[in-house]
């Protein structure tokens, strides 16, 4: 199998994500990073799927983990007979499937397909670690394919020189956006919140604009209204961890504040993404409950004093009226009618 030449940032090359090699995925440490360049290695699915859920690698990156958990789920049960191997992988399917609840839709896609992959192998007497193995990387190269037509789109959008804001960290669509801004020569200036508890906007997006050579500034979550007052942000853009039906989005806690303050500053926030089409309406949104112990700590340091409590919502919802278009692989959506993205042939994504 090939792997793809992105030119991507270390971070996001695909063997520092997450990888299955000789009966162990290998996942980089997105909770340390760039402090440390750290490698959590996996012996059983069961550790991959905590791993996950322990967002030891986040954003896109539990695609990939979640298609090397299942490679290393058949390593594990090789040697059993195809009854057992089957029973086996369904469990891990199921297990690695659900290990973050805002996303189990695109997970459970993912496990999916390996299920898929190792029932062909079983057909052909071949090797059911080596089809989810390949199978993991051509999801991931049809991701960052489908990822590079969403940059285009979102690149319309963006002059060079610009002030782009952006929360989180959309691993995909950050290396696919970056990457098409150099080709285009539009240097645009990235500002990234922090993205506080995990801080993903300082310690991930960061690391891979000034990895791609961009004039990037971290700010606090709190200074985004003084950055539009007086930095002057040109356009909001962030991914977005579900895209219901009725234009609703689910992205990292904060989005939603930043959006209406974008509204008040007329600066244009572009969601990027493929809509979900199991998610009818927001109603159908799970919002991740994470431990309020990592509000009260940062990388394990408590900054209060023992008895105060804390609230952790991994996700915050955003209306259609504070986004100005979902930036799809198709096209710009307008977020109400956004459900039109399936009126025409979808690709395969994962
Ligand atoms: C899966 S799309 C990218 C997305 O991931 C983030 O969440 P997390 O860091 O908790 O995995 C986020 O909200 C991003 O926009």
């Amino acid at each position: 199998m090939k792997r793809e030449d992105y030119n991507l940032p270390f971070m996001l090359r695909y063997e520092n994500v997450a990888w299955y090699e000789d009966g162990k995925v290998r996942i980089l440490d997105r909770r340390i990073y760039p402090t440390e360049v750290r490698f959590v290695t996996c012996t059983t699915y069961q550790e991959v799927a905590q791993a996950i859920t322990d967002m030891v690698t986040q954003s896109a990156g539990p695609y990939t983990a979640a298609g090397m958990g299942m490679a290393l789920a058949a390593y594990q049960v090789r040697d059993e007979s195809l009854v057992k191997q089957r029973i086996f992988l369904k469990e891990a399917a199921a297990t690695i499937g659900h290990a973050r609840p805002t996303t189990a839709n695109r997970m459970l896609q993912i496990t999916h397909h390996a299920l898929q992959a190792a029932e062909l192998a079983f057909e052909r007497g071949t090797s059911a670690e080596e089809a989810i193995f390949n199978e993991t990387l051509k999801s991931l190269n049809r991701r960052y394919a489908t990822m590079s037509r969403v940059g285009d789109y979102l690149l319309t959008k963006i002059n060079a020189n610009d002030h782009v804001l952006t929360q989180c960290f959309g691993e995909t669509i950050v290396g696919m956006m970056l990457r098409g801004a150099i080709e285009q020569q539009k240097l645009f200036k990235l500002y990234t919140a922090e993205t506080r508890p995990y801080l993903q906007g300082a310690r991930l997006t960061a690391s891979c604009g000034v990895d791609m050579g961009f004039d990037t500034t971290v700010i606090t979550d709190n200074m985004v209204g003084y950055v539009m007052e007086y930095e002057g942000i040109d356009l909001f853009t962030s991914a977005a961890d579900t895209i219901a039906l009725d234009g609703y989005i689910a992205n990292k806690i904060g989005t939603k504040q930043i959006a209406l303050l974008a509204q008040h500053y007329d600066v244009p926030y572009y969601v990027t993404g493929i809509p979900d089409e199991h998610k009818k309406s927001h109603h159908d949104i799970v919002i991740e409950m994470r431990d309020p112990q990592q509000v009260l700590t940062f990388q394990g340091i408590p900054h209060t004093l023992n008895g105060a409590k804390a609230l952790y919502p991994s996700f915050d919802i955003t209306s259609p009226n504070l986004i100005a278009g979902i930036v799809t692989d198709k096209g710009i959506y307008q977020a109400a009618e956004v459900a039109t993205y399936f009126d025409t042939a979808v690709q395969q994504f994962y």
